[in-house]
């Protein structure tokens, strides 16, 4: 029986890293599909339309919402993202898994959703909070206002970690990527021998029967 595609879902605080471990686990296998997020907020440099984000108006957003057409969606930093349901669903129903860079409320609403089983989450912690920042400074992309924001937020993300099926502290980014790539390929396998697995055990047990 072919494998259910697994929902893999990155969240941290602005600036742990999440992106770039995306970045890295996308070019390791290929097959893993990337939500692409729809979101209120400006483009950034370089940034590509539909490649990021699909970057809409407020109205065209609110549609999409009311269409029912989001699988989650969240205020988030001032400005709305939500991650489309379509290629979502098809993914899973592909046996292909789907990679989210998302917020603590998108994954609570996706983990609280019907999709929970196919769920594996992953929170990422930044080794320390001046780290964080230098990290959002560094990168270079948002206005000092703007990061001064994301930390102020910083601790109201943090304090969801707990919910989350693996914790891992970003510190060496190629031990990170490692450890991303050891559960998922774990996960993989535990839940691709799921479905065998109940049948060998009840046969095990009919073989028990036999023999007593
Ligand atoms: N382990 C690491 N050590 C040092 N720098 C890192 C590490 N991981 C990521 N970075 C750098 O930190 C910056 C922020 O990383 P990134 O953009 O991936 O964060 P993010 O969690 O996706 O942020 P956001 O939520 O704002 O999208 C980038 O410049 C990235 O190169
Ligand atoms: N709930 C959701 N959160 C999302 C989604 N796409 C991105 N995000 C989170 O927003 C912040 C900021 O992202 P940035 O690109 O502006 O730096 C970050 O924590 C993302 O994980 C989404 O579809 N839903």
């Amino acid at each position: 029986m072919q494998r259910r595609g697994l929902l893999i879902i990155l969240s941290s605080p602005s600036g742990a890293g999440k992106s770039t471990l995306a970045g890295r686990l996308r070019q390791w296998d290929g097959s893993l599909r990337f939500s692409v997020s729809a979101t209120t907020r400006p483009a950034r440099a370089g940034e590509l339309d539909g490649r990021e984000y699909f970057f809409v108006t407020k109205d065209a957003f609110q549609a999409q919402v009311a269409a029912g057409d989001m699988l989650e969606h969240a205020l988030v930093f001032g400005n709305y993202y939500g991650s489309p349901k379509a290629p979502v669903q098809t993914a899973i129903e592909d046996g292909r898994d789907v990679l989210f860079d998302i917020d603590w409320q998108g994954a609570q609403q996706i983990s609280n959703s019907s999709l929970s089983p196919h769920v594996l989450s992953i929170f990422i912690l930044p080794p320390s909070i001046p780290e964080l920042h230098r990290r959002l400074v560094t990168r270079g992309q948002d206005s000092p206002e703007v990061i001064e924001k994301r930390m102020q937020k910083s601790w109201d993300e943090i304090s969801h970690w707990d919910g989350y099926d693996y914790v891992l502290v970003n510190d060496d980014i190629d031990a990170t990527e490692q450890a991303l790539k050891t559960i998922i390929s774990a996960e993989r396998l535990r839940r691709s021998q799921q479905p065998q697995l109940v049948d060998h055990v009840r046969s095990l047990q009919t073989q028990f029967g036999e023999l007593t």
